[in-house]
């Protein structure tokens, strides 16, 4: 069995990714990225562009230096000084690679370079000439060859070739082609440009119609042999194609797409992470393969096959791409399943109606609240166990409050079995609340301790309310949790009396 053709992965997110407004990167972090991209098993390193500052003619050098195995690359535009710049960059670095580039599409010819076709083949030939001479590894880029008249690509590929170098990349440069255009693209030139088989074919694709991907991958099944990519997508306007899902493409499809590629996919969240924290830049809860949700399931029907088998779900294993676990995230579309499983990986062992009871409070709260933790289901089978056997049960409640009171608060409560319904007012709605519930239980207690604290975060958090009666020698705490603050100071009264009324009724039958 022959292997796979290697892809060579030509990380430009220090270069190109760097391009994106917001996105720069100090020198610290630049080597430090630079180091994971080694690590990670990165060909190419695209540093920076050296002429474009001293800070970024600095950290390209510091990265050659500091560099192993990996070819180090500097970009550079066709004109001597820029050439020379980046050779002076990257000549440290143990494979050191000149990026020359110009436009060769009418538009940018006319427009930006004004410079007629000639002189742009003139120039293709020069720099290329003038790279050489300082490396044997030079790459060419014909920017915007996309838009660009195929004869006069062939020609520009043709003479750069000629000129010595030895990487050829055709970059969709504003994100125009689409897949079997680019793919074909590819596929005429390697049949029609002289020699095409002296040079590394290589895709640069952007993102501006959301085809990076998709492009650098018909890009590879016609012929190219170079996919330059960045960490999370990062690049110029929309970015470039994200280094993560190419690679992890060609792994999961090897099927179709018998290709392979020098990355340790294990490193790619990491990577993801490192590149987030450093620019800034969150990465979007859905995003392929290191987004937060690439992994996680919140649906019942999804999380019940999750759990049988995970394959139903999951094309690729979290742990391949450095992610810890498969989550199944406890929301209101979650089934009794995962709720069962989240319950016993904290620790609850519930059967039959306990079970049953659990989860229809767990679905009313899911539906009040965005988020439902972990810590929010523990304080809520908590509580049910705490009322399990309670003499006086809560049904209901309803607090009228605000500016214009007086606060009114009306309770009913099952006592014994026995409906019993009262109303009341009071300084604030606890007190209305509290009031209510004497009318219905009278006791000589006092209150000593009122104190709430949110269980989770955000304005949705259930709120957590401890209470302490004291009297006739005798002290009882209660406690609860709902999101209504209200309801969970009702409930952790009611806990507290029950105490109390248990305790009393101890004491008079001892
Ligand atoms: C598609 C891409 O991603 S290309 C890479 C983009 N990256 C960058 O631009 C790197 C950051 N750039 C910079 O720091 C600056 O633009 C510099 C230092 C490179 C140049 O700065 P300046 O000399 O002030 O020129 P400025 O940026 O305003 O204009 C660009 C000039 O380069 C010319 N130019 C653009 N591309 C090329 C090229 N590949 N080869 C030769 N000349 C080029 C333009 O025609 C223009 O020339 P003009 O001044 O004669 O009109
Ligand atoms: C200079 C080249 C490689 C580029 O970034 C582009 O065309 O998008």
């Amino acid at each position: 069995m022959t292997a796979n053709p290697h892809i060579r992965i030509f990380d430009t997110t220090l270069r190109d990714g760097e391009q994106s407004p917001g996105a720069s990167m100090t020198h610290t972090e630049k080597l430090e990225l630079a180091s994971l991209m080694e690590d990670m098993g990165v060909d190419v390193i695209e540093a920076g562009f050296p002429a474009a500052s001293d800070g970024d003619f600095a950290a390209v050098s510091a990265i050659a230096a500091q560099s192993k195995s990996a070819i180090i690359c500097g970009l550079a535009r066709s004109t001597p000084s820029d050439i020379e710049r980046c050779a002076e960059a990257v000549k440290k670095a143990a494979r050191p690679r000149i990026h020359t580039f110009i436009s060769t599409s009418p538009v940018h010819m006319k427009h930006k370079l004004k410079m007629g076709p000639n002189a742009v083949l003139e120039a293709v030939g020069r720099s290329v000439a003038q790279a050489r001479n300082h490396t044997d590894d030079v790459e060419w880029s014909a920017e915007d060859a996309t838009r660009t008249d195929f004869d006069f690509l062939c020609k520009c590929i043709d003479v750069a070739i000629a000129s010595g170098a030895t990487t050829i990349n055709v970059p969709d440069t504003v994100g125009y082609s689409h897949p079997d255009e680019y793919g074909a693209l590819f596929r005429r030139l390697i049949e029609n440009v002289p020699n095409s088989d002296k040079a590394i074919w290589s895709a640069h694709c952007h993102n501006d119609l959301g085809l990076a991907v998709a492009n650098s991958i018909s890009a590879v099944a016609n012929g190219a042999r170079q996919i330059e990519c960045a960490i999370n997508g990062l690049g110029e306007r929309a970015g470039n194609a994200a280094l993560e899902e190419v690679v992890m493409a060609m792994k999961v499809r090897e099927d179709t797409l018998p290709f392979s590629t020098g990355i340790n996919p294990i490193y790619l969240s990491r990577a993801s992470a490192m590149v987030s924290r450093i620019t800034g830049f969150p990465v979007q809860y859905n995003k392929a393969i290191v987004g937060k949700n690439a992994f996680a399931h919140e649906s019942g029907i999804h999380q019940d096959g999750m759990l049988k088998n995970a394959e139903t779900y999951e094309i690729m294993k979290p742990e391949d791409v450095g992610v810890a676990k498969t989550s199944l995230v406890m929301g209101k579309h979650s089934g009794r399943h995962a709720f069962r499983d989240k319950l016993e990986s904290m620790g609850y062992f519930l059967e039959g109606d306990a079970l049953n009871d659990a989860f229809k409070r767990f679905k009313t709260l899911a539906d009040k609240k965005k988020h439902v933790f972990d810590d929010d289901i523990a304080v809520l089978v908590d509580d049910q166990l705490a009322a399990e056997g309670e003499r006086i049960v809560f049904k209901r409640l309803r607090v009228v409050c605000g500016t214009d009171g007086p606060q009114t608060a009306e309770i009913d409560l099952t006592v014994e079995g026995e409906e019993k319904y009262a109303i009341a007012r009071g300084n604030g709605p606890v007190d209305a609340v509290f009031n209510a519930i004497r009318q219905i239980v009278p006791h000589d207690s006092v209150l000593d301790l009122y104190q709430v604290h949110a269980v989770t975060g955000g304005t949705d958090a259930q709120a957590t309310v401890s209470v302490r009666l004291n009297g006739e020698g005798i002290m009882a705490t209660g406690r609860s949790s709902d999101p209504d603050t209200l309801v969970a100071s009702a409930k952790a009264y009611l806990h507290a009396v029950n105490k109390l009324e248990a305790r009393k009724a101890k004491r008079k039958a001892a």
